[in-house]
């Protein structure tokens, strides 16, 4: 098991604190609910473990290798990351990015798209899949580079109930994989069976970090400490 370690972790867009001094510990094989109302800092604390931000506190590992080395975020819109013609060709121009061997290029991208179960669309053009399979694209291209953490931000914000669902099944697999998933989204009923912690953000602080058996109850008693958590009444 591989840890991902934060420590007083804060970050500032201007004079405005965005992320205010987070301490937390992810795992491998652990998969984590990030929530909070919008503006809560999500979007900002996993670009912050991607090395995507700047930052300070400290943010490292159980291996003590860079953490931006063994996270992978996926964005929202799976078509900001699409970038290769085919769908094999968008797999393996992170891998050749990096310089690997060829022969190490082919093993990473078959694994990473028989995973996801898209290696028999290979040689299709990324456009014409569904969203939900461009997800699972962008996740194979994340996958490929081999990280400990998969940092998913709404990851399925833009799908349908039933693309929706084929990621939760993908996102269920994943953790077989002694992957750890930390994913930021607003259909936390939705996840909730399969999280196994939740991490709830309220101005950029930790509010909430913890395991419960009582969803309704844990999100209604942080509705009432911040008002309308997620943009609908959950007491009604
Ligand atoms: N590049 C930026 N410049 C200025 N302000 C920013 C920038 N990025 C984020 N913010 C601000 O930081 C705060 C947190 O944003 P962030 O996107 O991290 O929240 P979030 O919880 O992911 O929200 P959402 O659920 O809407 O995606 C917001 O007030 C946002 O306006």
């Amino acid at each position: 098991m591989i840890e991902l370690i934060i420590e007083n972790l804060s970050v500032n867009i201007g004079n405005k604190k965005i992320i205010d001094s987070i301490s937390t510990t992810f795992k491998t094989k652990e998969l984590v609910l990030l929530l909070g109302r919008n503006g809560s800092g999500k979007s900002t604390f996993l670009k912050a473990l991607a090395g995507l931000t700047k930052y300070s506190g400290k943010i490292f590992t159980s291996t003590n290798e860079k953490h931006y080395l063994v996270t992978g975020y996926i964005f929202q819109n799976p078509e900001t990351q699409i970038i290769g013609s085919t769908v094999w060709e968008d797999v393996i121009f992170g891998l050749e990015n990096i310089g690997l061997a060829r022969d190490e290029i082919k093993k990473r991208a078959e694994k990473a798209l028989k995973i996801v179960g898209l290696y028999k669309f290979k040689d299709l053009d990324p456009y014409v899949l569904s969203g939900g399979q461009k997800q699972k694209l962008a996740i194979a291209s994340i996958l490929s580079m081999e990280p400990y953490f998969l940092l998913l931000d709404e990851p399925t914000a833009m799908l349908d109930k039933h693309d929706r669902k084929i990621i939760k099944i993908l996102i269920k697999e994943l953790k077989k994989l002694n992957i750890g998933v930390i994913l930021a989204t607003h259909h936390s009923n939705f996840f909730f069976d399969i999280a196994d912690r939740i991490i709830f953000l309220s101005n950029g602080k930790i509010v909430f970090d913890g395991k419960t058996n009582n969803y309704t109850e844990l999100i209604g008693k942080l509705f009432s400490k911040e008002g309308d958590v997620f943009g609908f009444n959950l007491s009604h």
